[in-house]
Order: structure tokens, then C-alpha cells, then sequence
């Protein structure tokens, strides 16, 4: 590995505590059946997953399809109505405070401690998972310059731009340096600049033995940086693998995706008011 101490974290092996957890060697993330149902539809639907350790690996479908209830469930937030998610051979709902000590997280909502600085919410969230203060704060001098946020590490949370705060996020989920970060839409809301550091930052933990799972709406974006992708459509997993076996014969994986999904079509017929004169 390449001398960052960030990164050169050793990474812990998978325990074998029941059949499914001992069968997840080579698994960074294994889902089976994860279901979720409001007002009696089920908005996730018997999703399993295997996520290979080391993958960089993209959730992806239209609006609504349940990519982020899926992640809610897997990184503890949303409990299932069934089902089961392992995260570096932790069962999330069963053991939860050892699968969530083995992952960072960027969630949907992003509600952080407005009244802290970012250099402070740092702080805070690294002694919270119980890291020596010398480490929290040289880690995170590092990642609040490689982030591009030094200039406003004693800025209020609360004064944070939409971009500002998922980059404050992602520092925080990769401050302890876990073996696995989940993800929900990283580079939404990111100035094209900001979004290369952080496509290099997790390409480099990822090449460090890191496993990254996000969900995006940018194919283009899955297509160049990700091993491994799943497409979800109503609560379903309809295809999932490599990048080059989901992706097939299409010319490119926003075609696949399209064909996968079922896209409608706008081109033909309807909106014809679209653009006369105003009512
Ligand atoms: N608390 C809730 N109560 C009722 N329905 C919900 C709730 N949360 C999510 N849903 C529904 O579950 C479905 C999946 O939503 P989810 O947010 O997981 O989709 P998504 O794939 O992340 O979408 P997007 O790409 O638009 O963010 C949607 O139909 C949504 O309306």
C-alpha cells in the first residue's frame, strides 16, 4: 500500500459467527431477501446482493426505485420487514454495533450538528468511534485539505453549502478508515473539481482494499468508475454483475440501463402544448 496512514489501516477479517456470515469471504456486502413494505407495497422487494470486497460498486435506477430505502436498511437506518444485510461479516440488525464500526456512510437527508464547525463535527465523530484524538485530528486536517474544505473547517455546519455538506460527510465517513462506505448519491450537488477529488480519493481506497457501494442516476459516471453494478426498478434487483457483463451488447450502459428499465417514450405524441401559446 501506498504509505497513507488513512489508508494503510489494516483491515479486519470477517468473522464466522452463523452459516450465511461464514459463507461472505470474499463478500463485502451480502444481502439476502431485504424487503421493505409501506401501506402494504413493498417498496424493496426480496433484494439480494453480493458485493465483492475491494469492488467499486453502483446502485443504480430511475426515481423511486428503492435505491435508497435498500441502503437505508443495509447501513442501519430503515429496519427491514425482512431479510438480512452483512457488512464486512457484521449482521446489521443483529449486531449492530460492530457492522457499523466497519462502515462510513453518506446518507439521504444529510442531518448533521449545524452548530458545530466541520473541523469540530469531525472531532466529535471520530471520538465517538473511539479513535486516539492525535489520529481524529491529523486525519482529518488531511481530509479537510485533500477535500478542498480548509478554508472553512471553523465555519458552522449550518453555514454549509448543499455541496459543502456532503463533502463534510464524506470526511466523516472515512475518517476511521472502514472497510466499507455506502454511499447515497456522493457527487450530487458537487462542483465538477470537488467531484474529482472525491472520484480519486475513493479510487484510491478502493485500490487500498476499500469497498465503496453508491447509488447514482449517472450512468456515465457508474460506467467509468465502478467494477460492479446493480440496476434496481420497482424495489427489484433486474440486473446485476460486472460493469461489461450487465452492460452486454449495448454500446454503452446508459443504453443498457434503458433497455433494462423500460424507458417510455417522449418522442412520439403528447406534451404537444408543451411551448404554444400560454393559457
Ligand atoms: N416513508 C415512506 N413512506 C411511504 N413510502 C415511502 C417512504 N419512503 C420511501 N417510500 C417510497 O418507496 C419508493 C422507493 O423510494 P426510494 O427513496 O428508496 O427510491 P430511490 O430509488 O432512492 O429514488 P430517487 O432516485 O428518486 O432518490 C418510492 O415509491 C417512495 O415513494
Amino acid at each position: 500500500m501506498g504509505g497513507d496512514p488513512l489508508l494503510d489501516q489494516q483491515l479486519p477479517s470477517y468473522p464466522g459467527a452463523d452459516g450465511l456470515i461464514a459463507a461472505t469471504h470474499g463478500e463485502a456486502v451480502v444481502l439476502r431477501g431485504l424487503t421493505k413494505r409501506y401501506d402494504g407495497r413493498a417498496v424493496v422487494d426480496d433484494v439480494s446482493l453480493d458485493v465483492p470486497k475491494g469492488s467499486f460498486f453502483g446502485l443504480v435506477g430511475p426515481n423511486g426505485a428503492g435505491k435508497t430505502t435498500t441502503l437505508s436498511m443495509v447501513t442501519g437506518l430503515l429496519r427491514p420487514d425482512a431479510g438480512r444485510a452483512i457488512v464486512a461479516g457484521a449482521d446489521v440488525w443483529s449486531d449492530p454495533a460492530t457492522a457499523k464500526a466497519r462502515m462510513g456512510v453518506l446518507p439521504d437527508g444529510l442531518r448533521l450538528f449545524e452548530r458545530l464547525s466541520g473541523a469540530e463535527l469531525l472531532s466529535y465523530l471520530g471520538r465517538l468511534r473511539g479513535m486516539p484524538a492525535a489520529t481524529v485530528q491529523s486525519r482529518a486536517d488531511e481530509l479537510l485539505r485533500v477535500l478542498d474544505l480548509e478554508g472553512d473547517s471553523t465555519k458552522l455546519v449550518a453555514d454549509y453549502s448543499t455541496g459543502m455538506r456532503k463533502k463534510i460527510t464524506l470526511a466523516a465517513a472515512l475518517l476511521h478508515s472502514p472497510p466499507v462506505v455506502l454511499l447515497d448519491e456522493p457527487l450530487e450537488a458537487v462542483d465538477p473539481v470537488s467531484a474529482r477529488v472525491i472520484r480519486t480519493v475513493l479510487a484510491r481506497y478502493t485500490a487500498a482494499g476499500g469497498t465503496v457501494v453508491f447509488s447514482s442516476h449517472v450512468m456515465a459516471l457508474v460506467e467509468a468508475l465502478c467494477s460492479h453494478v446493480a440496476v434496481m426498478a420497482h424495489g427489484r434487483v433486474v440486473a446485476s454483475g460486472d460493469i461489461a457483463s450487465v452492460r452486454g451488447d449495448a454500446a454503452s450502459l446508459d443504453d443498457a440501463f434503458m433497455h433494462i428499465v423500460g424507458a417510455s417514450d417522449v418522442g412520439e405524441g403528447g406534451l404537444e402544448w408543451l411551448g404554444s401559446s400560454p393559457v
